[in-house]
């Protein structure tokens, strides 16, 4: 389980989270909502830290937490375009490799591994094509098996749809579940669109001003989770 407990931020002066409390467990895909600068990028940095906390802290299964165990995908993807798909995988282990090894080139075992993870995105046959040459949804779903290499326990992605087309931006949210689903692993998801929380996410938190307004199942109303994104009055 990932555990962000009390976690408040600062940007200079400025408080931009509030000793927030987010947990996501293994097996869950945790949708965060919220409207612009509410501070849901902010969250995912704190878990990743990319960001000094003033306080709080993050665990991930009760205890410290390691930075191999976090994997990150962006919104902007940020592939080697000119590498072939199956190098940027192989690039997810890197963390675990001795120098010497990434330098002369990924090890049988690791391009195994990587190949794997692109079967598991459904790119498999794409593996030996330059990364650029793929759409951006395709792109996505490659640094998704490339996060995959990196055998985390907890997922981080930050507006991971927000480039992508409707029906790539389903099939990205579908693959996220399905991680979090058939892998166990823990899955935190920053979004902007309230329908896509409330057809793949397992649970949704809202953000308002940097503090937790709402954690629930995303069932409970689609029109409450628009309200989070509706700007303080
Ligand atoms: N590096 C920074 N330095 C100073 N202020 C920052 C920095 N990053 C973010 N902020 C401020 O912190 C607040 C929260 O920003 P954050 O990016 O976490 O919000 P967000 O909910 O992810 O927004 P968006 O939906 O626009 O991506 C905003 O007011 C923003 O201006």
């Amino acid at each position: 389980m990932l555990a962000l407990s009390g976690i408040t931020v600062r940007y200079g002066e400025r408080p931009v989270l509030h000793g927030v409390d987010v947990t996501v467990s293994r097996g869950e895909l945790l949708a965060v909502l919220g409207a612009n600068g509410s501070g849901k990028s902010t969250l995912l940095r704190a878990a990743a830290d990319l960001v000094p906390v003033a306080a709080g802290q993050v665990t991930v299964d009760g205890g410290p937490r390691d930075r191999l165990d976090l994997a990150l995908v962006f919104q902007r993807i940020h592939l080697v375009r000119r590498r072939s798909v199956l190098d940027n995988v192989c690039a997810g282990a890197l963390g675990r490799l001795p120098l010497r090894s990434s330098l002369l080139g990924f090890p049988r075992e690791v391009r195994e591994e990587a190949m794997a993870c692109l079967e598991r995105v459904g790119l498999a046959d794409r593996a030996h094509d330059r990364a650029g040459s793929l759409s951006g949804g395709q792109q996505q779903r490659v640094a998704v098996a490339r996060a995959l290499c990196q055998r985390p326990r907890v997922v981080l992605a930050d507006e991971p749809v927000s480039a992508l087309d409707p029906a790539a931006s389903e099939q990205v949210l579908a693959l996220l579940a399905e991680l979090a689903h058939v892998e166990g692993l823990a899955v935190l998801a920053v979004l902007h669109q309230p329908a896509l929380a409330a057809r793949h996410a397992d649970r949704v938190v809202g953000l308002r001003d940097g503090r937790v307004v709402l954690d629930g199942r995303p069932d409970q109303s689609v029109d409450s989770l628009y309200q989070v994104l509706e700007p303080v009055s």
